[in-house]
């Protein structure tokens, strides 16, 4: 079966350490459109993710996170979401009818990977990672039009296949 939705912008969701931002980005430049990461966009705008959560707290990130993601939806272009972005129920709506690509991996996957002390949510480590994957898997399977695993392969070699996979979409 075909899939009538437009590639673009193509949007990657997922867990923390995942994949998505260095992932996305080389899928970008493989497919030669521009790439968006919101928390980066975050950043750039409000300051360091740990110290909005520090001072301002999570509802308001969320709100920023939110107003990135709609900026960044409205582009052709690779667009990698933070991993918390699907919480907002305003993202979940504006993924309708997008290409959006889930990135998972296994806990210890990201366990070898992830600088927790950068990641507000991993103050306790992986235990927290896998507690927060839990909470969020249904919502990321839901949304989710096409999932790819990234726990054992190089970045390389997963952005190729999702390179290659989306030239076959377009
Ligand atoms: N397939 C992989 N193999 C090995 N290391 C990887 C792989 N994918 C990502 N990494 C490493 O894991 C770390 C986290 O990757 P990245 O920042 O892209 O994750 P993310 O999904 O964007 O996370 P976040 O939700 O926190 O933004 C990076 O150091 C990256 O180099
Ligand atoms: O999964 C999450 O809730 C987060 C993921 C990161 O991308 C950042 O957006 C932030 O650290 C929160
Ligand atoms: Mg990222």
């Amino acid at each position: 079966m075909t899939d009538a939705r437009p590639l673009y912008p193509l949007v990657f969701i997922g867990p923390m350490g995942a994949g998505k931002t260095r992932i996305g980005r080389r899928v970008a430049k493989a497919l030669d459109v521009r790439f968006f990461d919101t928390d980066k966009m975050i950043v750039a705008e409000h300051g360091p993710i740990p110290e909005i959560f520090e001072s301002r707290g999570e509802a308001v990130f969320r709100e920023f996170e939110k107003e990135a993601v709609a900026t960044a939806l409205a582009e052709r272009a690779v667009v990698s979401l933070g991993g918390g972005a699907v919480l907002h129920p305003q993202t979940r709506e504006a993924l309708t009818g997008h290409t959006v690509v889930l990135l998972n991996a296994t806990a210890e996957a990201v366990a070898a990977r992830i600088n927790t002390s950068k990641r507000p949510l991993l103050k306790n480590g992986t235990g927290d990672w896998q507690r927060i994957y839990d909470e969020r898997r249904a919502i990321y399977e839901e949304l989710a039009t096409t999932t790819f695993d990234t726990s054992t392969e190089p970045i390389e070699r997963i952005a190729g296949k999702i390179a290659t996979w989306a030239r076959g979409r377009a």
